[in-house]
């Protein structure tokens, strides 16, 4: 760390001005922090470069660009949004809980409970799009939307998500000398709005985002000088409609809660309060998601029990709860966990990766899900044949369906024996591959095999054949998977449709085809 100030360096001075210097102290941030650079004194500015990895970044900007979860930066009043004229950017929120390993980084960084921090926010600015001029101080004694009564913002934490070439510099033009950050991915900058005595130190630290050129995206978070608070009527009144305020927005439950269920659960179940006991209270809560991560959030954070440390058990737990729970969000936080758990030194196993590969195939996140796949073949680890239908699915869909074919070839001289869902997925690949060469070859696998087609893997074998765009092959597929009796509803639809897509088969051809399909349905 570069030198700094006496104030940071000396000792910690009370809520009070320091008497010596007459300049007010600010909150200590952890001055250990790896890589922690201060660039600026009186205000103090510091920085943090790779604050967060690439791969964080790009996760948060994906995120972000889900559905249409941005909103124009604004006030919300009884008619609605009213836009800021002084921020033109758009944002959206990022749970804590969804982010846990980021949020450890920023509670280590800044040095206080998770509890004092606003909901995190990802914000993004266009071409043109700026932030003017402003302190982010929030005053005393009023009860901030954000959900913080009586209490001021001490700290601003913001990350740059992106590399930005042209535009969108942070500008201090009061610090000592002026300061221009350029964003840069992962660049974390912090710096004090108001002293610990709330008083507010706007003038020094006003700052702005110049207007971008390039696109430019950060990661936002305030620390506040205590908790937020934690009654919920009083939150919802002042939120008026943010959704900034919701529990859901952070982490669901406070230290106390959260010892009184383990105790709860523990005494219930008579354990001892030992890893193995930990384990299975965390497991009886599974069909909470959000109770379980936060159970075992708290856990690592030592506030539950100082000696145990979550394992491999805990954190699959976790990721089982998260993975299915379909919740919006649940495939960031599994991806969250596994870096989590590479931090705290707890290696994941096959179990950790195939519930995490399951979360982001649940929410069609197939990038995301290869990334996955690409770390779990690095590791080395033997995958069993859940795991390697769950590679293939994701290569197929993420439209690497040689990878999904030669991955599970590769399986198979490892001796792996595969099932009907395997096929099924595979020539889902063949499908996607518009491959039906391969796809007969599947089948007469299959027969050799003696793995019977059902009827999803009947459906997926017309589909695959039909991509020759002839009806003939499809149909004799449909033959195939008819000698067992009915091939069921979808083996006949994905016939009508290799028929119909053809083209010059009989009009009786078809009708009789559609009529089965008809009875199929029924029937099914
Ligand atoms: O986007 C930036 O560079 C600064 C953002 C900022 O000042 C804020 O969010 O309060
Ligand atoms: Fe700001």
């Amino acid at each position: 760390m570069r030198p700094c100030s006496a104030a940071r360096l000396g000792v910690r001075f009370p809520r009070s001005l320091c008497p010596a210097s007459g300049t007010p102290s600010f909150h200590q941030i952890n001055l250990a922090y790896p890589g922690l650079e201060m660039v600026r004194s009186q205000p103090d500015i510091f920085l943090v470069h790779d604050f967060f990895s690439a791969t964080q970044c790009e996760r948060l900007i994906r995120k972000a660009q889900q559905g249409d979860a941005m909103v124009p930066a604004g006030v919300f009043s009884p008619q609605g949004l009213k836009r800021s004229e002084s921020r033109t950017s758009s944002q959206c929120l990022c749970p804590q809980r969804e982010v846990p390993s980021l949020l450890h980084k920023v509670v280590e960084l800044l040095g206080c409970p998770s509890r004092h921090l606003e909901a995190c926010q990802i914000i993004r600015y266009e071409a043109g799009q700026f932030f003017a001029p402003h302190g982010d101080f929030s005053s005393n004694g009023t009860r901030s939307s954000a959900g913080f009564v009586d209490c001021a913002r001490l700290a601003t934490l913001f990350v740059y998500l992106n590399d930005v070439e042209r535009g969108g510099e942070t500008d201090f033009p009061n610090a000592a000398p002026p300061l221009r950050v350029t964003p840069s991915r992962g660049l974390a900058v912090v710096h004090f709005p108001a002293s610990l005595d709330y008083v507010s130190d706007a003038r020094r630290t006003r700052h702005q985002s110049l207007p971008a050129v390039d696109e430019k995206w950060i990661f936002a978070t305030w620390m506040w000088s205590g908790p937020r608070s934690q009654n919920l009527e009083l939150l919802r009144q002042l939120g008026r409609g943010y959704s900034h305020v919701w529990p859901e927005s952070y982490d669901p439950l406070s230290t106390d809660v959260a010892l009184r269920l383990l105790e709860m659960l523990l005494s219930r179940f008579r354990l001892q309060p030992d890893l193995y006991s930990f384990n299975l209270a965390l497991a009886a809560c599974r069909e909470q998601w959000t109770v379980v991560l936060s159970l075992l959030t708290q856990w690592r954070q030592g506030l539950l029990v100082s000696k145990l440390r979550p394992d491999v058990v805990s954190f699959n737990t976790a990721l089982a709860a998260v993975s299915s729970s379909g919740a919006p969000g649940d495939w960031t936080c599994a991806i969250d966990l596994l870096e989590t758990m590479r931090e705290d030194r707890v290696p994941p196993d096959l179990q950790s990766y195939s519930r995490a590969l399951d979360a982001c195939s649940g929410a069609r996140r197939w990038e995301e899900a290869l990334g996955l796949v690409q770390d779990l073949l690095q590791q080395k680890l033997l995958p069993d044949l859940q795991t390697v239908t769950g590679v293939a699915s994701v290569c197929s869909h993420a439209g690497e369906w040689q990878l999904a074919l030669a991955f599970a070839n590769e399986q198979r001289d490892q001796r792996l024996l595969p099932d009907g869902l395997l096929f099924g997925t595979l020539l889902l690949a063949c499908e996607k591959g518009l491959n039906w060469e391969l796809a007969l070859e599947l089948l007469a696998d299959m027969e050799r095999s003696s793995v019977p087609l059902d009827p999803i893997s009947s459906a997926l074998a017309i589909r695959a054949c039909a991509t020759r765009n002839s009806w003939d092959l499809a149909l004799w597929v449909l033959a195939k998977c008819s000698a067992g009796g009915d091939p069921g509803p979808r083996a006949l639809l994905a016939a009508v449709d290799a028929v119909e897509a053809g083209g010059s088969a009989s009009p009786e051809l078809f009708e009789e085809l559609c009529r089965r399909a008809a009875q199929s349905s029924l029937f099914s």
